[in-house]
């Protein structure tokens, strides 16, 4: 499967039709089809919505060094997460509400993640309940969880997590309160009457529908019930109610990640939360290498935020990553055409990887390596060993960086592992 077949189109205001090519042309046909308040939601960031930005723009930063004559006539981008089998290192971000864009809602979403033989993973906040979601996955799940004061629910939701087959479960941890949305509070936004979170118990249902200017009833609803107290210590709680693997998704700091792989954590996911919670932190791909070096291989290290492109997925593995998940793009391609939109964004981030791979002569995920990119040129250096996921074949290959910052090239088309460098820059060129 290399190719996207029939494009979808979208009606343009003078009646033509327009062909949907990429994520962003979905961007722009679902923008068209959404209430305004339910677009600022799941377009909006935080605060100056800085970080919204920087996510996207930390990858434009980074450019390709392709390599020529390799046979490429098979490019497979197919890898596992944590031991599960995936065709493709990009999965589905866990986002609350996908019934807000389609009536079909998540249970689309995961059937066109299966379809392309992608990773799920289903949030806290779905409107359709976690057994329904795993009835309707033919690929592997994994299930968000935020940690609510209320003990019980986290209780129960892991065991439901394991009756239902879930691989593993995400603990969202950079949203111990939901920062300020303003586009959410300019527009009171809150749930329509058909929406529920209905994963929680009924107590929780009522309180996230009204809305009045000026508040967001899904801010409201976390400041009451997300435990604000969670701490590492906590985490050990959490892994005494389960045997699944254990992901902290919102890690950001080589702290943060050395202390979680020491504890065994499972797998870590670079996030901003797509520029949603602390505005001004360090763009996801930026914090990427400092959080791959921290884990020294002891744990699967994902990303995700503003990857829009099959050339910023490869970007992201050269980095480190073992895979990437992608968030608005998905909910652009239910609002088009429901699960078929979500199956042809997926088929156009897959084609378009392969395209990349072949073209940069890297058939295989373990030949995308750090060596792949140019440090951007406002870039300093910093010395820290490549332990990319895909890298195992490639240990006592040992390039250094040269004195202009650039690998040394192995001609026999081997990855060598190469110094890191991450932008300190503040001055990066905005989109
Ligand atoms: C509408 C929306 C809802 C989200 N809901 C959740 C959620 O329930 N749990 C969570 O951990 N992250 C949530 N996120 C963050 C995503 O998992 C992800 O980190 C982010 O969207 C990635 O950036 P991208 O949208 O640029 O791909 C949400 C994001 C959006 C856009
Ligand atoms: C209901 C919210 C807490 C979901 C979320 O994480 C988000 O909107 O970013």
């Amino acid at each position: 499967m290399s190719a996207v077949r029939a494009p979808a189109r979208a009606g343009t205001h003078d009646g033509r039709q327009e062909l949907l090519l990429s994520p962003t042309d979905y961007e722009a046909a679902a923008r068209a089809r959404l209430d305004r308040s339910v677009w600022d939601y799941i377009a909006g960031g935080s605060g100056d919505e800085v970080t919204l930005r920087e996510d996207r723009a930390a990858y434009r930063r980074y450019r390709l060094r392709p390599r020529t004559l390799v046979d490429v006539s098979h490019c497979r981008p197919g890898t596992t997460l944590l031991g599960a089998r995936v065709e493709l290192p990009v999965g589905i971000a866990p986002m609350a509400y996908h019934g807000l864009v389609h009536a079909d809602g998540e249970t689309a979403t995961v059937r066109a993640a299966g379809a392309a033989g992608a990773l799920t993973v289903t949030s806290t906040f779905a409107g359709t309940t976690l057994e329904e979601t795993a009835r309707a996955a033919t690929g592997p799940l994994w299930l968000q969880l935020y940690v609510m004061r209320d003990r019980e629910i986290t209780r129960s939701l892991v065991r439901r997590a394991e009756a239902a087959g879930y691989r593993a479960l995400v603990i969202t941890v950079d949203t111990p309160r939901m920062a300020r949305r303003e586009r959410d509070l300019r527009n009171g936004f809150g749930l329509p009457a058909h929406i529920r979170p209905v994963n929680l118990d009924g107590g929780h249902r009522a309180g996230l529908h009204p809305g009045r200017s000026g508040s967001s009833a899904l801010a409201e609803h976390a400041a009451q019930h997300h435990d604000a107290a969670f701490t590492w210590e906590d985490l050990a709680w959490v892994r005494s109610l389960t045997g699944l693997p254990l992901v902290l998704k919102g890690v950001l700091t080589e702290e943060d990640a050395g202390r979680a792989a020491g504890l065994g954590v499972e797998g870590l996911i670079v996030s901003t939360h797509g520029g949603r919670q602390l505005d001004g932190v360090v763009p996801a791909l930026e914090a990427l290498p400092e959080v791959v070096a921290a884990v020294r291989g002891r744990c699967e290290v994902l990303v995700d935020g503003g990857v829009r492109r099959g050339t910023d997925v490869l970007k992201a593995l050269a980095l480190g990553a073992r895979a990437v998940l992608v968030g608005r793009p998905v909910l652009w391609g239910l609002a088009v055409d429901g699960q078929a939109g979500v199956e042809r964004v997926l088929a156009t981030l897959r084609a378009e990887l392969e395209e990349a791979m072949a073209l940069t002569g890297r058939p295989r995920l373990d030949t995308v390596t750090r060596e792949l990119l140019h440090p951007p040129a406002d870039l300093a250096h910093h010395p820290a060993a490549d332990h990319g996921p895909h890298a195992a074949a490639d240990h006592g290959h040992h390039a250094v960086a040269g004195l202009d910052g650039r690998p040394a090239a192995d001609l026999a088309g081997h990855p060598t592992a190469a110094d890191l460098a991450y932008p300190t820059d503040d001055d990066r060129d905005m989109a």
